[in-house]
């Protein structure tokens, strides 16, 4: 296996009027790993998940992904590519059923869902999803009838139909019960040790540390420190940063 980052982020700065949001901030996600970006509120977490995901434009700095530079960043197509994101908010389509919603995830949209023409494979990898997140008895429900719990399932669920190498997760567990957390927790767990690779935004510290390794932490748009969680926690700067310091 090439040893090569799966994702470099080299030097992105990003502006808006005069708030520098994103400001030279470099890092890399390794193959393999659960890697957390961490930092306190308006630290430039968000801005920095949608710039890698092509939802926000740099104003300098570059992205690359699976050694391949990233030069007109595309959420469809970076997706193609294997590269796939959650929302704070889960997205879905709510008017569709929820295995319609991972048709459309497949990547053949609309004439795909008109026509049923549904390839094999993809109906396979639809019913293994439902069930791997426990959806199947609600296949043919609409998705604006799930809970806020099963929507952000759903959408873990239809990402992981592009079949990703590096899925970007940001806040998982924010708004949900605990049952829910260990749930979400679970699905990480058992595809990072099938091979995908993580990036989380997450403020519930308690799971970051037992499940990202390393862990970045961001301050005022740029990495300040970078390691094992054991280490990052205990570092003086993270310590000022999170107590406002
Ligand atoms: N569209 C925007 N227009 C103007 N300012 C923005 C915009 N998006 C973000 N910002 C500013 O950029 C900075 C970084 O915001 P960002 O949302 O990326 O931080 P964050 O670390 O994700 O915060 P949180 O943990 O609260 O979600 C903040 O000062 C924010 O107010």
């Amino acid at each position: 296996m090439t040893t090569a980052p799966l994702l470099e982020v080299r030097r992105l700065t990003k502006r808006f009027g005069g708030v520098t949001a994103v400001d030279d901030c470099s890092f890399t996600v390794r193959r393999g790993t659960v890697t957390a970006l961490i930092g306190p509120n308006g630290s430039g977490k968000t801005t920095v998940f949608n710039l890698i995901t092509g939802y926000l434009a740099a104003d300098a700095g570059q992205i690359v992904f699976d050694g391949r530079a990233v030069t007109r960043p595309d959420p469809a197509r970076l997706y193609r590519r294997g590269l796939s994101r959650t929302f704070q908010q889960p997205r879905a389509f709510d008017g569709l059923t929820v295995l319609e919603n991972l048709v459309i995830a497949a990547g053949h949209g609309w004439r795909a869902l008109a026509g049923r023409r549904l390839g094999a494979r993809d109906a396979a990898r639809g019913e293994a999803l439902l069930e791997e997140f426990a959806l199947a008895r609600h296949r043919d429900t609409p998705a604006g009838e799930l809970s806020y719990g099963q929507r952000k399932l759903l959408e873990f669920a239809a990402l992981l139909m592009s079949d990703p190498a590096l899925v970007l997760l940001d806040e998982p567990t924010a708004g949900v019960n605990p049952t829910m957390i260990a749930t979400i927790e679970r699905h990480v767990r058992e595809r990072h040790a099938s091979g995908t690779a993580f990036l989380l935004v997450e403020h519930d510290m308690n799971l970051v540390m037992r499940l990202c390794d390393p862990v970045i932490v961001l301050d005022g748009g740029t990495v300040i420190a970078e390691g094992p969680p054991s280490v990052v926690q205990s570092e003086p700067r993270v310590l000022d940063a999170y107590l406002g310091g």
